[in-house]
């Protein structure tokens, strides 16, 4: 079973500019590895969930998803070969360079990279943020992450049919929110799990130039959520939402900028499911409060 969502890989062009933005705005840790160049940012007991490598663009490189044992990822891997999905083992280098024991890598039909990685490595070192914010992590892993989907269907029938994801929820989005005409019929939000947290991933046709929408961190104090909001003004990093609550997993959070031009949710008190007793709905209202989007997407 794939558990949560573990670490995501980006490329950044400003690796000075992520490294304070990291450390002062989002109250991460600097953690070490074995690439002296990338920037390696812990939440908890992980090496590293945020892995930050220095390139020419900046864009999502990679979403690793956490698979509870050595057979269960080998039997994911069967089941993707078996439909004619290409997967691809990593290699000693890469497996070091995660601090994984196993890894199996395929693409969505977006083209997304996932890593399904199982054995990982954990650091003896704590956690310890200058701010003293506690990430929430643990069984519901890293957060979440919103990407940008050009095929309803394919998602559904990849992170569903294939990866075995629950759909807890979906919104329905006016075309005109994407300047596309209101003939075209909704556009569809779709939010997907394969733990305890409400979703680990949310797709919907949302433009973005850096192949994610947002990654959403998670904080177990709302004292913390306001303290970062502080730190952003006194950081000038942008903010991209006031603050609110949303109709779905009942998280309290705003948006802000990341150097990279994508967005991070900062949140706390995330829903967590049964997946054994969810029922699936429509969830008919965009927020229960705040929640307004001040800036369209970078670039
Ligand atoms: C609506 C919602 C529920 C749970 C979430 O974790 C979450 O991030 C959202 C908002 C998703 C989404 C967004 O990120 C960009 C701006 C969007 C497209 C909207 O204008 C409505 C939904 C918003
Ligand atoms: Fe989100």
């Amino acid at each position: 079973m794939i558990r949560s969502l573990g670490y995501l890989r980006v490329e950044a062009t400003d690796l000075e500019a992520w490294r304070s933005f990291a450390v002062k705005v989002l109250g991460m840790v600097l953690g070490r590895g074995p690439d002296p160049d990338a920037l390696y940012l812990r939440m908890d007991d992980f090496p590293a969930r945020l892995v930050i490598v220095p390139g020419e663009r900046d864009c999502l490189l990679v979403c690793g998803y956490e698979v509870s044992d050595s057979a269960s990822l080998a039997r994911i891997g069967k089941t993707l070969e078996d439909a004619g999905v290409a997967t691809k083992q990593a290699s000693a280098e890469e497996l070091a360079e995660r601090r994984v024991a196993e890894l199996i890598r395929v693409d969505d039909p977006f083209g997304n990279t996932l890593e399904l990685f199982t054995g990982a490595a954990l650091d003896d070192r704590p956690a310890v943020s200058h701010y003293g914010n506690r990430f929430v992590t643990g069984d519901g892993g890293l957060g979440h992450v919103v990407l940008s989907a050009d095929d309803d269907a394919a998602g559904l029938a990849f992170y569903g049919g294939l990866l075995g994801f629950q759909l807890r929820d979906t919104m329905r989005l006016p075309p005109e929110l994407f300047g596309r005409p209101a003939e075209d019929g909704p556009l569809w939000m779709r939010f997907m799990g394969p733990g305890v947290r409400h979703h680990s991933v949310a797709f919907a046709p949302i433009p973005a130039p850096t192949g994610i929408v947002h990654v959403m961190l998670e904080v177990d104090d709302i004292d913390d959520v306001g303290r970062a909001l502080d730190r952003c003004q006194r950081n000038k990093a942008p903010l991209v939402s006031t603050l609110g609550r949303h109709a779905n997993d009942n998280m309290i959070s705003f948006y802000l900028r990341t150097p990279s031009g994508f967005d991070i949710e900062y949140g706390t008190g995330g829903l967590l499911v049964d997946s054994a007793t969810w029922v699936s709905r429509e969830t008919t209202a965009h927020t229960v409060w705040g929640h307004k989007f001040l800036r369209g997407p970078a670039h």
